[in-house]
């Protein structure tokens, strides 16, 4: 996919340099299918910066880079567009809007300091959106919504408004409604202004760009002229119950007469209001008729914020000391990979050499550019709150976070260290807490991958980690029995994407192994174990005792990560610089279990006494813990967990009785049924392995008319029988 090309004419990039209260970075969120990419290209269009309109269903938008999204019809992998909105810099990052990338959306989200929901007026709030609201509530992300398709047949603004109030339980504040519904949609009124806009064709181009838009007056249309009335007497009361300042203008200055209260006090007000996140603004239009969109940019600059009136926690680690985030990597056939930046603090500089907390690597980079829709331009520096792509980063992926050097690494862990407050915090803690990136969870799914022949295997390992740098949600390991690399993935479309991109992208023809469901393990009781290593090497004697113990821990979210604890009498006397070496030895036992080699999770472990001869390497140390882990955990009684996932299923009711029964046979328990207009919604939990294959299984079921998003939920205990089988099966006896 090429990511060069001609600018607009009517536009050229300016590099202006804009002032952090002018900087918006924006995302969409979207179901599959609700109109992101195209209210992206409208955008694109209206502020100049693409000459013409593409389709998505021509396949030729400039935010879908890779041909097979085109063929697919869905945007997997994001990317960012820089333009300019009426003296606004709007970086827009674009989330995928499939559930098997959740991760990747909660990667984007964290560059984002504002996002817009586009829904689709018709299905109101879907399975996907909800995720990802619940994704933008953790990380505290102030959103505005958007009603598009009000162009279509079945489009209801009331219906979804109603959606948005129930299923994302939030309060919306109602700053347009529509002229029109359906085939008679024809523009909207504002009720923060009580204008109308009416979006009308001068020629045969009905590119949008020509709206009428003006007050509403009685003699005008007097039904039209009540509604908005009432509609902003509506959002006024509700915006001043939201805002102490706002409703004292309302009961002080203007409680006589609303109509005087100027539009810019009720902007300011609901503006606070977005920013609080105590309710969202609503606006609505059509994309794909032209309508709607300019009001859309207008809002987002108005209500959504600047990068400094976000707080982020880790940058009070760096002062005015660089922190930037990798979000994203791409390889350019010409210019290697250019890898996405988002600048937190400093500033970044062309020519210059950064370091990489999490692949502890210095680096050089040296070139920097703004990524204007289908043109990138050389930039001087990069300064906070902006995005841009640096070309000559080799090693960094996406999700790692880039500080100047390694000297200002550790300055910010000795502040996070030190603002512990005298408590002990573990290194990987410190660490944490200087990280710009989230956490991946563990793949679900797993296959060993081959290639045609062995003399590819070299440009198939290359591949493997050009990819896995640019999706750090793939995960590539070497099966240590047979040698064979094994694909981790999040579901099985990713791992067949990822399939179908080492053939496209890279020439290699691969053959996959059957997908396998990575089970988890964790302890049944607590259990304490003892070792010792004492081993001569030349002239040193390493010579270590560890005594530890492992129980289970009950009721937390599920993490592969143990809790570790010191008994008193061990931390009194011990070195800081062996606590990493004792962890590593600690956490490393868990990756791979005693009974089939899952990751343990759910465990607390305590040291309760460790003896260190002075002359031990560290080496030695994490040696003779983790053997000593690996006997606790065998003696504490292992018990496999298998993935639950959440499943959502919109069937006609038609067909409702069939999914059910499909469900119950493949362990399914249904939590609700709901009505969503003519189709039902089931909600329900599945266990992972009674998944594989289910769109498949669900469209013969019915005729095509279904749909399904998975999310994880949780990890579930097997059963004894259950637990057997599996064991029979990975052992090779059935
Ligand atoms: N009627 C109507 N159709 C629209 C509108 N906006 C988008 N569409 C259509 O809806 C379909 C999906 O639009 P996209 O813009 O690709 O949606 P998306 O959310 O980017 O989809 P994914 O990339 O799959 O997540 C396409 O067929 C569009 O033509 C709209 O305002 N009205």
């Amino acid at each position: 996919a090429s990511i060069n090309g001609e600018m607009g004419a009517d536009r050229k990039p300016v590099i202006n340099v804009f002032t952090l209260c002018r900087i918006r970075n924006i995302g969409i969120m979207a179901h599959i299918d609700a109109g992101k990419t195209t209210t992206t290209e409208r955008m694109l269009y209206y502020s100049g910066y693409i000459r013409t309109l593409g389709d998505v269903d021509d396949g030729d938008t400039v935010t879908d880079f890779m041909v097979q999204e085109r063929e697919r019809g869905i945007t997997i992998q994001s990317a960012a567009v820089t333009f300019d909105w009426k003296d606004y810099r709007i970086n827009l990052i674009d989330t995928p809007g499939h559930v098997d990338f959740t991760v990747e959306v909660e990667r984007c989200l964290r560059v984002l300091d504002g996002a817009v929901a586009v829904f689709d007026a018709a299905a109101g709030v879907e399975a996907q959106t909800l995720t990802v609201w619940r994704q933008a509530d953790k990380h505290q992300i102030p959103r505005i919504c958007f009603l598009n398709k009000m162009d279509k047949n079945r489009a209801s603004f009331t219906y979804a408004v109603e959606s948005i109030k129930q299923k994302l339980k939030t309060k919306p504040l109602l700053l347009q409604f529509p002229i029109g519904e359906a085939k008679t949609f024809r523009g909207l009124v504002d009720v923060v202004t009580k204008e109308q806009i009416i979006w009308k064709p001068t020629s045969d181009l009905d590119d949008g760009k020509n709206f009428e838009q003006k007050l509403l007056r009685e003699a005008d249309d007097s039904n039209l002229f009540q509604e908005v009335q009432d509609a902003r007497n509506t959002l006024i009361e509700q915006v001043a119950d939201l805002d102490d300042e706002f409703a004292e203008l309302v009961l002080g200055e203007y409680s006589e007469n609303f109509d005087l209260i100027p539009a810019e006090k009720l902007r300011s007000a609901i503006r606070r209001i977005t920013l609080a996140r105590k309710a969202v603004p609503v606006l609505c239009g059509s994309a794909l008729k032209n309508k709607g969109v300019q009001p859309l940019l207008d809002a987002i600059t108005m209500y959504l914020p600047a990068p400094n009136e976000r707080s982020y926690e880790f940058l009070q680690w760096y002062k005015d000391d660089l922190c930037a985030l990798a979000f994203k990597v791409l390889h350019d056939k010409c210019r290697g990979p250019l890898v996405f930046v988002r600048v937190y603090s400093g500033s970044l500089k062309p020519q210059s050499a950064v370091y990489n907390i999490n692949k502890s690597c210095t680096e050089r980079m040296s070139r920097l550019l703004l990524p204007f829709a289908d043109q990138q331009i050389e930039i001087p520096s990069l300064m906070p709150g902006n995005i841009a792509l640096t070309v000559g980063l080799k090693q960094s992926a996406t999700g790692d976070t880039i500080v100047s050097s390694k000297a200002s690494a550790v300055a910010a862990a000795r502040r996070a260290g030190r603002d512990a407050g005298g408590e002990k915090r573990s290194t990987s803690d410190v660490e944490s807490l200087l990280l710009a990136g989230v956490e991946i969870p563990d793949p679900v799914f797993f296959c060993t991958i081959e290639p045609p022949s062995m003399a590819k295997q070299q440009e198939l390992d290359n591949a493997l980690s050009c990819l896995q740098r640019e999706d750090p949600s793939l995960k590539v390991k070497l099966d240590p029995d047979t040698g064979q690399t094994i694909l981790c993935g999040m579901g099985e479309l990713h791992i067949e994407i990822i399939h179908d991109r080492i053939k496209r992208e890279y020439g290699i023809e691969t053959y996959l192994g059957p997908l396998q469901i990575a089970y988890r393990e964790t302890i049944l009781n607590a259990a304490q174990s003892t070792d010792t290593l004492d081993k001569t090497v030349g002239d040193k004697r390493h010579f270590v005792t560890a005594e530890l113990e492992v129980r289970p821990r009950l009721g937390e979210r599920a993490t592969t990560k143990p809790v570790i604890e010191y008994a008193a009498s061990v931390i009194e006397a011990l070195p800081q610089e062996l606590q990493g070496a004792i962890e590593n030895g600690i956490t490393n036992s868990c990756i791979q279990g005693p009974l089939l080699g899952f990751p343990v999770q759910d465990i607390d472990v305590t040291v309760q006494s460790l003896t260190v001869h002075p002359d031990t390497s560290h080496t030695m140390i994490s040696a003779c813990v983790s053997r000593c882990m690996q006997k606790a955990l065998k003696k504490a009684g292992i018990q496999i967990l298998e993935p639950l996932m959440n499943i959502e299923i919109t069937v006609s009711e038609d067909h409702l009785s069939a999914a059910l029964a499909d469900l119950a046979q493949r362990r399914g328990t249904i939590q609700e049924i709901q009505s969503r207009q003519d189709n039902r919604v089931v909600v329900a939990a599945v266990p992972l392995a009674e998944t594989m294959g289910y769109s498949t299984v669900l469209r013969t079921l019915t005729s095509g008319s279904a749909t399904f998003t998975l999310e994880l939920a949780s990890y579930q205990a097997l059963n004894s029988q259950e637990q057997s089988a599996l064991l029979q099966r990975r052992m090779g006896l059935v």
